[in-house]
């Protein structure tokens, strides 16, 4: 196993929330530019948020990364996706070809795709050594969490630590904009009870039909939850409990991924369904980690409304997508991208020599 850098709770201590006079600065600028005030929207909060982060009024973000999380589920044996497991190794390969929703949208935002193994059921050592993939696996696949716990509290912060860990490589490494993505088939199930764990809404509201499931498998997926939820109690004021009985390995690297962009000050964009319940996660383990989170779209997926819900977050796009991988967080790159230029290259008023007009804020 790799070392890890840093300890989760140095890593939470370390995360500090975004500085509101970074953000007033950045504000006042965005009003100034030669525009009637406010007309560019919501990018001029993404270009706010950015300067904030970056402490910076000329913020980049041109080296773009999604990092998509692969694992498998146990929960899978009790029949709650459309898809055999075999199909998250299978996706994998597909990654490392370049033949993925994830590759062609990572391709139209310039971003670059980093696939990591935190826990499929396979064999990938052959990708590893050509490094192809970066490998965290913590196991081969949670545990059938109807029957116990899907995993065990060490694997639990196993998975968050690497998750941080990766985070401050790749920002070591230059890294000016994350992205979260997920692979793992049956991982909806799991998404799903994270956020019923932590919210204490109804199972049957949260819970959707991930990869197109029928009404009779919806229903069982939803007995399924009900039934890991009773057997394991996770304790809501514990999320790293939560994602140790009902989450699964990529899912806490996600969330772990998410502290670590917090940590390292690294604005990061969370992908759909499965990436947002990681970012419930980090935000129950690290409230103000949420200042550093963009919310890429609303997935198709039921549940994903009261997850951006409890974490206080507007999504960019609503496109009817349903895919993960990162495939949100990549086309909602490009969207970045826009706000980041926004704020670095347009001129104010008086830089422009245009003559200043009365237009003020306004919403309809
Ligand atoms: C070919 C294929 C590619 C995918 N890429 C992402 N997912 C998505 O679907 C899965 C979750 O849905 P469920 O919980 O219903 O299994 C995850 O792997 C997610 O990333 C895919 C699913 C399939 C079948
Ligand atoms: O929103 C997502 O990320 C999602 C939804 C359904 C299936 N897979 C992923």
């Amino acid at each position: 196993m790799l070392a890890v850098e840093l300890k989760l709770e140095d890593a939470v201590k370390g995360i500090r929330p975004v500085d509101g006079e970074w953000r007033r600065r950045a504000r006042e600028h965005l009003n100034n530019l030669a525009i009637p005030v406010g007309s560019l929207g919501r990018l001029l909060d993404i270009a706010e948020q950015l300067a904030a982060i970056k402490e910076s009024l000329k913020p980049s973000v041109g080296k773009k990364v999604v990092v998509t999380m692969a694992g498998d589920h146990g929960v899978v044996e009790e029949g709650v996706s459309t898809c055999p497991r075999e199909v998250t190794l299978q996706m994998v390969y597909n990654f490392v070809a370049g033949g993925a929703g994830i590759n062609a949208l990572a391709g139209a935002a310039g971003a670059r795709v980093v696939v990591v193994d935190m826990g499929v059921a396979g064999d990938l050592k052959e990708l590893v050594e050509q490094g192809k993939i970066l490998s965290r696996k913590v196991d081969f696949g949670t545990r059938n969490m109807t029957r116990g716990p899907a995993m065990t509290r060490q694997q639990a912060v196993q998975a968050l630590e690497a998750g941080i860990d990766i985070a401050g490589d790749l920002v070591r490494e230059g890294a000016e904009l994350l992205g979260t993505g997920d692979m793992g088939i049956g991982n909806t199930t799991p998404s799903s009870a994270v956020l019923a764990a932590l919210s204490g809404l109804p199972v049957r509201q949260v819970t959707g039909r991930g990869t197109g499931i029928d009404d009779e498998t919806l229903d069982r997926k939803v007995r399924v939850i009900e039934r890991a939820l009773a057997v394991n109690r996770p304790d809501p004021q514990d999320p790293v409990d939560v994602l140790a009985k009902v989450g699964g390995f990529e899912i806490g690297g996600i969330a772990g991924l998410i502290l670590g962009a917090a940590y390292y000050r690294v604005p990061v964009v969370v992908d759909g369904f499965i990436s947002t319940a990681g970012a419930l996660l980090a935000k129950h383990i690290a409230p103000q980690c949420v200042d550093y989170m963009i919310a890429a779209h609303r997935s198709m997926e039921y549940g994903h409304r009261y997850m951006l819900e409890e974490l206080g977050l507007q999504p960019l796009l609503d496109l009817n997508m349903r895919l993960g991988e990162g495939t949100g967080a990549a086309l909602a790159m490009c969207i970045v991208e826009g706000a980041a230029r926004v704020i670095r290259e347009m001129l104010t008023f008086e830089e422009a020599g245009v003559a200043r007009n009365k237009s003020r804020e306004y919403a309809v």
